[in-house]
Parts: C-alpha cells; structure tokens; sequence
C-alpha cells in the first residue's frame, strides 16, 4: 500500500465533442485539414491512418497483462522511472503526481530500449513503434503540404535519421479510483501539460477520460472511441502538435494543453499508449525560413534538442516549457509561469486540495 497526495481535476464543459476536428487521412483534401486542425485546435481525431486494429489490440492485451504482474516484478523488469522505466504516481521527478501506472521507454532504434520486459510485450511495443512511426511521419508529410513548404521537411526530422532521433512510447494505465472528491471534481490521473516533443499519437481504449483545452479557454472532453467492429481494420488515433511544431512554424501551429481525469470507481481502466516522435540531441531548432513571411519577427531563439530536453526535464507538467527560449522573454520581465492557474472546483468553488489516499 502506497499514500500518495491526490490532486481533484475539474470536469470539463460538456460541449466541446464537436469541436475536435476528424480528418481522414487518405481523403485528397488530407493536408489542409490536417493544417487547419494544427492551427485551429492542435489536436484531431484520425482515420484512415493505416495502423492496423491487430497492432493496438496486441499491445493492449501485453500492456494489461504487464500492468497486473506485481509491482517489485515491474519494477525488475523495467527499473523505476527516471524519467525512462516503470513508474507509479508519481510523473517526472519534480513533485507531479497522478492515479496512473506507466511504461516509458526510448523507442528511437526500432528496439524498444528495456530488454527484461517480457519477450511478447517487446515485440508489441517494437510492431506498434514502428506502424505509429510511419503513420507520424505521413501526418508530417501532409502538415508540411498544408503549410505549402517541401514534404519531407518536418518528416526528415524525426523519421529515418541516421544519427538516430528522440522518439519516446509511454503507455499509462489509470486503474479506477475509489476517491470522489466533493462537487463536480474527479481525481487527477495526468495533469494539465503540453507534450514536449514535435508530434505526438495517443491511442486510448474506449474510456473517457481525456480534456483538451481549446483556444478559448475552455476544458472539453476528448470523446472515447467506439469498440471497432470486425469488419475495421484499424482503431483511431488521435494526433497532437506539439511543443516544438510551435518553434517549427514561428507559432502557427499551436501545441494543446491537455490532462486526463482517472476512471471513477466500477469504471474501466483506462490504457493509453503515447508515441513522442523528436529529432536528434544535436538537431538546431528553430521558426523554419520557409514557413515564415518576409520580415517576419522570429518568436524563438535557435536551440538545439538537446539544449530543450535537459531545460524540459526541469520543469513540472504545467509549467511552460518554451519560455528559456522566447525572445519576448529576453525583452519583457518574464512571468512568474505561464502555466494556468491552478484548476479550482467549479461547484465547490475551492482550490484543490491534496487529499491523501491509499492506493493499491
Ligand atoms: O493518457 C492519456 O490519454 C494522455 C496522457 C498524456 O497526455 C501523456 O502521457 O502525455
Ligand atoms: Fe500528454
């Protein structure tokens, strides 16, 4: 038995199922949906994307399995988290907690870096890698259509480097909790954050759980995906821009904050898997000149990869990630963080607290 500190996560506005965009990968107007997704939300729902329901029921099936053996077992297996391994509420090494267990594992050669997992678990992790792999690096192709720059632009940088690239797998479980805060709250299974890579693909089993934040301000609820039936051969994937595609474009495409709200109590469990596609340590970023119009102001200081990686690894999940490098910051007095203020309870009109629970 562990005792963790439980934050309380609001509810989402219920209205926002319609506003997350779904783009059909192999239609003809794929690239500027996809842009216009990027641009307007940051998030979209995919179909069509051509990783196979057999791939994502697989490493369901051997995620599940691993997440049941005892803890010390997943714990020999991948080491603990830091920040790569097994971890278990808490994220990150700089106090963010939430009601999750997860694998989170380096990806980049095609080998799943954690040798001692169980043999089937690596070969599901290593067949999903490599379907989600491609399918990033086909939504690159089609942001960079959208955008009206050279297709293998954005692609080349995370996809078939030579010298390697940063590509990351976590897959998180959210056991229901048996906690219910007061008012219209639930308990936080994965805090508020933007994902710090250049692209990410979530694929969740068919719980809810995931809020976006829309450009308006508000919380909405990513809707669960149907069970597919026998005649689909492919589940959905939803598809994020991310912290870097921000820098890429000079701000066009805006990376979303999204958290999650673990299962209540006789819910399912919720099993996603994230894939985080980045370039190599040594790769120098910033706004491409390609994307940008004459005489147009650079937002960002070059960095490399590298250099954002270490200052990210710092930073807790709301903090945001790119100020070290905005030249506005060099010039305005930096705020104190430009993350959210922290979430209250609508109806009980209190801050969060931190509750402490005993888990299993
Ligand atoms: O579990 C989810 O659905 C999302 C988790 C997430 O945002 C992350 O791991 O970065
Ligand atoms: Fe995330």
């Amino acid at each position: 038995m562990d005792q963790i500190p439980l934050m309380r996560c609001p509810k989402a506005n219920n209205v926002g199922h319609a506003a997350i965009p779904c783009v059909d990968l192999s239609a003809p107007g794929a690239a500027a949906a996809v842009a216009d997704a990027c641009r307007s939300v940051g998030f979209f729902r995919a179909i069509n994307h051509g990783v196979r329901a057999a791939i994502t029921d697989a490493l369901e099936a051997h995620a599940m399995a691993f997440f049941a053996l005892p803890a010390q077992d997943k714990l020999d297996m991948s080491g603990a988290a830091r920040p790569l391994g097994y971890g278990s509420k808490t994220i990150g090494s700089n106090g963010d907690v939430g009601w999750l267990e997860y694998l989170f594992l380096s990806v980049s050669s095609n080998s799943v870096e954690i040798s001692s997992l169980p043999p089937s678990l690596r070969a599901a992790l290593e067949a999903y890698t490599a379907a989600v792999r491609e399918l990033s690096g086909r939504v690159l192709e089609l942001i960079a259509e959208g955008l009206g720059v050279d297709r293998g632009l954005l692609r080349g940088l995370v996809v078939g480097r030579e010298e390697g690239s940063d590509e990351l797998l976590r897959v998180n479980h959210y056991p229901p909790c048996p906690l219910r805060p007061p008012g219209e709250c639930g308990v936080t299974g994965f805090g508020e954050h933007t994902d710090p890579q250049i692209i990410s693909v979530l694929r969740s089993n068919c719980t809810a759980g995931l809020q976006i934040k829309l450009r308006d301000g508000r919380w909405v609820p990513v809707s669960p995906t149907r069970k597919p039936s026998s005649s689909t051969s492919e589940t959905r994937c939803r598809l994020q821009m991310h912290i870097c595609m921000q820098v890429l474009t000079n701000g066009r495409l805006r990376s979303v904050k999204h958290r999650v709200v673990a299962p209540e109590a006789g819910a399912h469990s919720r099993l996603s898997v994230i894939y985080f596609g980045g370039p190599a340590p040594s790769q120098r970023i910033a706004p491409l000149p390609e994307v940008m119009r004459e005489g147009e102001q650079s937002l960002y200081r070059e960095f490399t990869w590298g250099e954002y990686k270490r200052a990210a690894y710092k930073t807790r999940l709301a903090d945001h990630r790119l100020s070290a490098f905005e030249l506005r910051a060099a010039t305005q007095p930096p705020a104190a963080s430009s993350a959210d203020p922290q979430p209250h309870c609508s109806s009980c009109m209190q801050p969060p607290q931190q509750q402490v629970a005993k888990v299993h």
